[in-house]
């Protein structure tokens, strides 16, 4: 029966009894599954919430010199609010803000760090497309009000991590380091219920998700990996693989934990002082460690996610995200391409071995 199955309040009261130093951490999850559920009814909306207001008339820019359109705006402010008032919070930084959000004075600060990006692949609302939220939290154990160098942990240091997707269902994946859960918003009752207990993400994959259209721009170990994949059973592979991109990282990564896959967003040799386009803080971070409690690995292509040491609050990083032999293979082509063993592929589109190598750059 439906209502044998935990509700969120339910597993976090049960999975952090444990850790009695992370009982507010139950109640900031709460906080933010609230956010959640308040986003996906804005969401859902769509157009509607806006009576009709044209969004490019309101478009704003973020500090990333990306298009802010007004959901993105409104699901920040959502975040915020929802988080900034319970005395759990000792600061937030958002995609959506330059600086990191200080507490306003009259609330109490508590002991963690939210990041968010309050409405991952907004690009995709326009075409009633799967989009999310991304959070990660880690702990600020001083008095002291947390600048930015406080946020700059290395994400195995994150405590627990999110990722809400709205789509035909609104659900909230979450780890607090004892595996990956995913919860089901059940509408009728307003309650996010325990669906899909301990996910696995199966060690081997034949499906990947990459944008190929920057394919060009791709260094050699992801043209070797994505080639051979693309060769089918006829190739080294054996096997025939599908592709999937839907342009939109909560959806992709959602795909993943349910059913395998490897998603990329490598390094782009078009612009290396640019390495990658997703964010390690609020985007990298949350994910890698998601999938990771899952038997997956988060990678940057050449180690670990979680091991990098961030230097700004909106630093970029190129991810590597999946199955774990897919991506300790992918991680391999770098290694082997470095120190010049990697097979060569010759590349259709320019039929000789790569354009790019480091030192070419
Ligand atoms: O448009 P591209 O290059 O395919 O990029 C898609 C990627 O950008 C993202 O939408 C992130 O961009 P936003 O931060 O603008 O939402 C990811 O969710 C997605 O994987």
């Amino acid at each position: 029966m439906f209502y044998q199955r935990p509700t969120l309040s339910k597993f976090l009261i049960e999975h952090l009894r444990g850790a009695p130093s992370e009982q507010d951490l139950s109640a900031l999850l709460v906080d933010v599954a609230a956010a959640v559920k308040t986003i996906a009814a804005v969401v859902a909306k769509g157009q509607l919430h806006f009576r009709g207001e044209a969004a490019p008339d309101r478009a704003t820019v973020n500090v990333h010199g990306e298009v802010q359109k007004p959901l993105d705006v409104l699901t920040n402010e959502i975040v915020l609010r929802h988080c900034e008032w319970g005395g759990l919070v000792a600061g937030m930084v958002s995609e959506e803000l330059d600086e990191p959000y200080p507490i306003p004075a009259d609330h109490r600060r508590g002991r963690y760090l939210l990041v968010f990006d309050p409405l991952d692949g907004s690009s995709n609302i326009d075409v009633n497309v799967s989009v999310g939220s991304i959070f990660s939290v880690l702990r600020h154990d001083t008095e002291a009000p947390p600048g930015p160098r406080d946020y700059l942990q290395p994400g195995h240091r994150q405590i627990a991590a999110g990722y809400a997707i709205y789509g035909p269902t609104t659900m909230l994946v979450l780890t607090v380091g004892n595996g990956t859960h995913g919860f089901t918003l059940d509408r009728e009752i307003g309650n996010f219920i325990l669906t899909h207990p301990d996910l696995r993400i199966p060690s081997e994959t034949s499906e990947f998700a990459i944008n190929t259209s920057n394919e060009r721009f791709w260094e050699p170990p992801v043209q070797r990996y994505v080639g051979e994949c693309k060769e089918g059973r006829s190739g080294i592979r054996e096997r025939d693989f599908n592709m999937r991109w839907i342009a939109s990282m909560v959806a992709e990564v959602h795909r993943i934990l349910m059913r395998g896959g490897v998603f990329m967003y490598p390094r782009d040799t078009k612009d290396p002082k640019k390495p990658g386009r997703l964010r390690l803080l609020y985007e990298a971070n949350p994910m890698a460690l998601l999938v990771e409690q899952a038997g997956g690995r988060g990678s940057t292509g050449r180690g670990p996610l979680l091991d990098v040491q961030p230097e700004s609050i909106h630093q970029r990083i190129p991810v590597v995200l999946g199955s774990h032999e897919e991506v300790e293979r992918i991680e391999r082509y770098h290694r082997e391409f470095e120190d010049g063993t990697d097979r060569p592929f010759v590349s259709p589109l320019f039929n000789e071995r790569s354009l790019f190598r480091p030192e070419a750059l």
